[in-house]
Formats: C-alpha cells, sequence, structure tokens
C-alpha cells in the first residue's frame, strides 16, 4: 500500500481528504502542522485560524474517526522564516506579499515533504482546490478545480516538479458543496465549520499594525505626494498601503484619489486618478514554469495578476534569464508588484512569476 501524509488543517476540506484517499486504498498518515507562535494561537482561534489547539483537536477527533494515525508536528521556524520573515520585509519594501504561496511552497511541500519521505510516504496531500495532472511531455502541472470560485491553482503556482510528482489533491475534482455533502455523510463533525480567514496569521487583518509590532521600526511616517511631486499630505507608513487602494488614505482631494506607486527609498506614496493605476505590461522574475519546460518565443496565454482575478488574455515572453514579460490585451487596474502573476492555458497552469516594480 502506498502511505501518503495528509496535510490536516481540522477542516472540513482536509479531513475529506484524508477520507478520500483512504477510500482509494492509501495508508494515510494525517499531520498538523503547528506553524505560529504560541501566544497568537489563541487569537487566531476565535478568528476561525488554521492552526491552533482546537484545529489540532478538530484534526485529531477526525484522524479517530476515520482510524488512521495522527501527529502534530512542529514547523515554526520554518514558518518565521520562511513566511512571517518575508512578508514584513515585502511589506517594508513597498510590495505587497502573498504569505500563502510562500507558505505552500516551503512550508507545505518544502518541509513537510522532506519530513514525509522521510518516514516512507510516496506522497503528501491536501485539501487544496486544484488538481495535480501529468501531461503528454511528461511534465506536472496544475488543473483548476471543479468549482472555479473556488479554485486555488493560483497560490500553488511555484511548487517544484519534483514536489508536484509527489503530490495528491484530492477534493479538487469536487465541488465545495459535494465535499460539506460527503462530509456530512459520513459523519464528520466539522462539516459545518466555516472556512478559514484569508491570511492566517493576522486576525483582525491589520496589516500594518502586525508589521510594525513584529519590527523593530519606530516613526514610519512619511510624504503622500502627488504624480508632479507636490506633497499633498503625511501618509502611515508605507506598509499600510498597497497599489490601487482607495480606503484609509485620510485626505480630502475633492475628489476620489488612489495609490498608485510606493517608493521605499524616499518613503513616498504616490496619489493619482483612477486611470492612473491602469498599464498594459508587467515584468515578472522568479519564474516557475509547470507545463512547459521552457518558454521558447512568444506565447498567449491568460495571466492571473491576484487571487480574486479573473484572468486576462496576454502575451508572454521571456526578455532576461529570470525576467518575463507579459503584455495585456487590455489595460489592467492595480498591477502589484510582489504579488503572483499566474499564467493559464485553459484550465491548465503554464507557470508564473512574482511582479517587479516596473510597468508600463
Ligand atoms: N496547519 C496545517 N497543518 C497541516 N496541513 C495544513 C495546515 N494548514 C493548511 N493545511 C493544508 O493545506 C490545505 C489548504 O489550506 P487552506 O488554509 O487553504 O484551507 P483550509 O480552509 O484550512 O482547508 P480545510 O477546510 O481543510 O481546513 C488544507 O486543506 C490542508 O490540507
Amino acid at each position: 500500500m502506498q502511505k501518503v501524509v495528509i496535510g490536516m488543517s481540522g477542516g472540513v476540506d482536509s479531513s475529506v481528504a484524508a477520507y478520500l484517499l483512504k477510500e482509494q486504498g492509501y495508508d494515510v498518515i494525517g499531520v498538523t502542522m503547528q506553524i505560529w507562535q504560541d501566544e497568537a494561537t489563541y487569537v487566531m482561534e476565535e478568528n476561525g485560524g488554521c492552526c491552533g489547539l482546537s484545529a489540532v483537536d478538530d484534526a485529531r477527533r477526525v484522524a479517530n474517526q476515520l482510524d488512521i494515525p495522527y501527529y502534530v508536528m512542529n514547523f515554526k521556524d520554518s514558518f518565521k522564516e520562511n513566511v512571517i520573515n518575508y512578508f514584513i520585509a515585502e511589506y517594508l519594501e513597498g510590495r505587497t506579499p502573498n504569505p500563502c504561496i510562500a507558505c505552500n511552497r516551503y512550508v507545505k511541500w518544502e518541509s513537510l515533504l522532506k519530513r514525509s519521505l522521510d518516514i516512507g510516504a510516496e506522497f503528501i496531500a491536501t485539501g487544496h482546490y486544484a488538481q495535480v495532472v501529468q501531461l503528454e511531455n511528461g511534465r506536472f502541472t496544475l488543473k483548476k478545480s471543479k468549482t472555479s470560485s473556488k479554485d486555488q491553482t493560483y497560490a500553488l503556482y511555484n511548487l517544484t516538479q519534483e514536489q508536484l510528482s509527489h503530490t495528491l489533491m484530492p477534493v479538487g475534482a469536487y465541488t465545495k458543496e459535494e465535499i460539506r455533502e460527503l462530509a456530512a455523510k459520513i459523519g464528520l463533525q466539522v462539516a459545518n465549520k466555516p472556512d478559514s480567514q484569508e491570511i492566517c496569521f493576522i486576525p483582525d487583518n491589520d496589516y500594518g499594525r502586525f508589521i510594525k509590532e513584529n519590527s523593530a521600526l519606530e516613526n514610519l511616517e512619511g510624504n503622500f505626494v502627488d504624480l508632479q511631486g507636490n506633497i499633498i499630505g503625511r501618509h502611515k507608513g508605507i506598509m499600510h498601503y498597497t497599489i490601487g487602494q482607495r480606503k484609509g488614505l485620510n485626505l480630502s482631494m475633492g475628489r476620489p484619489v488612489f495609490v498608485v506607486e510606493i517608493r521605499p527609498e524616499t518613503n513616498e506614496v504616490v496619489i493619482g486618478d483612477n486611470t492612473d493605476v491602469f498599464y498594459h505590461t508587467l515584468y515578472a522574475d522568479q519564474i516557475n514554469f509547470m507545463s512547459i519546460p521552457e518558454l521558447e518565443g512568444k506565447m498567449e496565454v491568460n495571466a492571473k495578476i491576484r487571487y480574486s482575478h479573473q484572468g486576462s488574455k496576454a502575451v508572454i515572453e521571456r526578455v532576461d534569464k529570470d525576467i518575463l514579460k507579459c503584455v495585456f490585451e487590455e489595460p489592467q487596474r492595480a498591477i502589484t508588484p510582489g504579488q503572483a502573476v499566474v499564467f493559464y492555458a485553459d484550465d491548465f497552469v503554464i507557470g508564473g512569476g512574482t511582479i517587479m516594480g516596473k510597468m508600463l
């Protein structure tokens, strides 16, 4: 029997994933990763966070019910180094990070996969809404989940071929409703648990406060400037802002105004009109390809610039060793440095990268 380690967060999806794997005949081992420091754990619990004591209790109960072995493993150091530190550093450099992507690649896959292989498992599995497929060219890639509104391929675009070849995502072939029905049918007590919140380690979504409290920096205030360089007000620190933001600027300009650029080197936040946040072209680095080994020439794709973006027609080409240029057919609003751009052909991930500061 092939051994698989399933990451259990105590929620509906990973619980049903464990059930499905068992049904499919795998030797299933449940693991909950402890990833965040103890103090915050209790705050997260109240907000439905994924990794505190009740998550462990829930996951353990499900594992008992499914009659599979269950362990809690400590990944706090890996999470701090790869997710929290990256998250803070990116904001302080004026970019908007995506911590789930870093967590997936470096904590869930790199660290958990290594430990799983060490204990004799062949695969790791999660309750993500995505499907792992092997193409005719032999490469592994991700296919969008059955319900596009739940699809999580965007946050998984930078898994390596090696990681994908050891990965199972059994819930991706079902809709969320089907998963909830399945959970109810098999009597899982977590069937009605709410979905977890957006960023698990920031309970109230107050990124700015979190970064201030977790970095040594004191006074982060600076100037709001307009596109001509005139000072138009004071900002609270660049980490409070992202491209396209309108709320919370506290500027009375007599018209709606938006963040159009963040300049960490001068600690300035540039303000403009909505029309100033549209661009045709972005550049991306830290490229990872999935369905293709390498990009030859130009390629037509559907490109997604944030988790909630529908995707838009674009042409990509390499312009440097690790830099891709992506030209959209229609200008896109709020292309944001630090976020991922993920390229699709129909429902399949071609690859992706990290959006750089330069836009045209
Ligand atoms: N602390 C953790 N320990 C082990 N696996 C985890 C942990 N957090 C998340 N995962 C895995 O990653 C998957 C996706 O996590 P995500 O936070 O997107 O969903 P979720 O809402 O927590 O899912 P679920 O309904 O399974 O709780 C989970 O289904 C689970 O397999």
